[in-house]
């Protein structure tokens, strides 16, 4: 078993991103104590609105190449509603890092946790287990991620770019289809939804016949197409009836909170920004200055997409114990729910960020936690 250290770049970012960020570091720290994998080595770079603020920069000096070159990137948070270019929009290095390294694939898990936050009455929510998968680098992005780019008729129109290419949507429905086929081996059924509006839009009728091309080399996964209105919809009526659903990147972005909210709210949103050769993890919320600096976060999300990062590295470095490591943030989290012992403060508990976050390194320590879902 191979111990060589791993290193990842760290950018905590603005508002809750430092405290969630932190309690993230203490999990995969904890985790891959536990299973005795040696250490990791954290690189801190300074990005975001305060450092804008500060500097005129929205990174520090290198910063977008010393990202590149660590194993995997943490990111806590970015942005704040009162830090604002010239041009109106906020701080987003982090849109520029998804560009650059090509992380098209937004990977997104809404899960239901036995005895976890619920915002559905119908018991059938306590199975919602589906992955949001996110294009992540065009789409109505294309625009946004290099600031200058939207097309601007002096103080009459502002016209942005809906980009869809082939190169980038045949990688996104490869990656569905191949997640799609994991879950598979592992709950006996998978189903991918491809969630556009082909109705209306040429670049989504694009978007799914490029679908339906992928889906032709995967016969054993089953497939689904809902439009992107009709797909709000059902997450709120039937949720537990869907698996993987694709999209366009702005359409992932405003889903994936409704995805958070149907399972508590933002602080169970975990992400994983996913390229060739690079990948980026973060909770799938912003800054929360409603609540920074009020050790009122909730960490889990940070905190699984730890667990997520573990999982990236164990295929990219070659250590599949690191999948063990990420499993066990889960499980910690699944248990800490099942048991009753983390109760955090979104959903109207009584633990805050530091309290929320030692738990889950405490179960993490604990032997039995290993394996807990899978024996529950
Ligand atoms: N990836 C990123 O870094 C993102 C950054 N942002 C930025 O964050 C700032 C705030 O944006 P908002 O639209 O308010 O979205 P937000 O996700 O920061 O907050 C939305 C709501 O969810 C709550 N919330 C979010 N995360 C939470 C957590 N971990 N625990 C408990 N409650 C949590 C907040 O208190 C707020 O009520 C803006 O500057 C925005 O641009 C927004 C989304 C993603
Ligand atoms: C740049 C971010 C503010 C966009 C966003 O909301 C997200 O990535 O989920
Ligand atoms: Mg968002």
């Amino acid at each position: 078993m191979s111990s060589a250290s791993i290193t990842v770049a760290v950018i905590k970012g603005d508002g809750i991103g430092p405290d969630v960020t932190d309690a993230a570091t203490a999990a995969i720290d904890a985790a891959v104590a536990a299973l005795g994998l040696g250490a990791v080595t954290y690189r801190e770079i300074k990005a975001g609105a305060g450092v804008f603020k500060e500097t005129g920069r929205d990174i520090e000096p290198g910063g977008d190449e010393r990202a590149g070159q660590a194993d995997a990137i943490l990111l806590g948070a970015i942005g704040l509603p009162s830090v604002r270019q010239k041009d109106g929009t906020e701080i987003t290095p982090h849109l520029r890092l998804r560009e650059i390294y090509q992380l098209y694939a937004g990977v997104r898990p809404v899960r239901a946790y036995p005895n976890g936050p619920q915002r559905l009455a119908d018991p059938r929510a306590r199975d919602i287990d589906l992955i949001i998968l996110r294009e992540s680098t065009e789409g109505l992005f294309y625009s946004a991620a290099i600031h200058g780019r939207a097309e601007v008729i002096g103080d009459t129109e502002v016209r942005e770019t809906l980009r869809i290419t082939r190169a980038t949507t045949e990688k996104l429905h490869t990656f569905a289809f191949n997640l799609a086929r994991k879950r598979k081996a592992r709950r006996g059924k998978a189903l991918v939804t491809c969630v556009d509006k082909a109705n209306v839009f040429e670049s989504m009728a694009f978007f799914r016949r490029i679908f339906d091309e992928v889906a032709e080399g995967f016969p054993d996964i089953e497939t689904g197409r809902n439009y992107v209105d009709a797909q709000a919809l059902d997450l709120i009526r039937q949720p537990w009836a869907f698996d993987i659903l694709v999209m366009e990147n702005m359409f992932g972005d405003i889903i994936s909170d409704l995805g958070g909210g149907l399972v508590g709210g933002m602080g169970m949103a975990s992400c994983a920004e996913i390229g060739d050769d690079a990948g980026l993890f973060q909770p799938a919320h912003g800054s929360a200055p409603d609540i920074a600096g009020q050790d009122k976060a909730n960490p889990l999300a940070a905190i699984l997409s730890g667990g997520l990062l573990l999982d990236y590295l164990a295929e990219k470095l070659d250590r599949p114990e690191l999948a063990d490591a990420g499993l066990l943030i889960d499980d910690a989290v699944y248990r800490g729910f099942y048991e009753r012992l983390i109760d955090p403060m979104e959903f109207g508990g009584t633990m805050g960020t530091r309290d929320v976050a030692a738990t889950v390194c405490r179960l993490i320590g604990e032997p039995e936690t290993r394996d807990f879902q899978r024996n529950h």
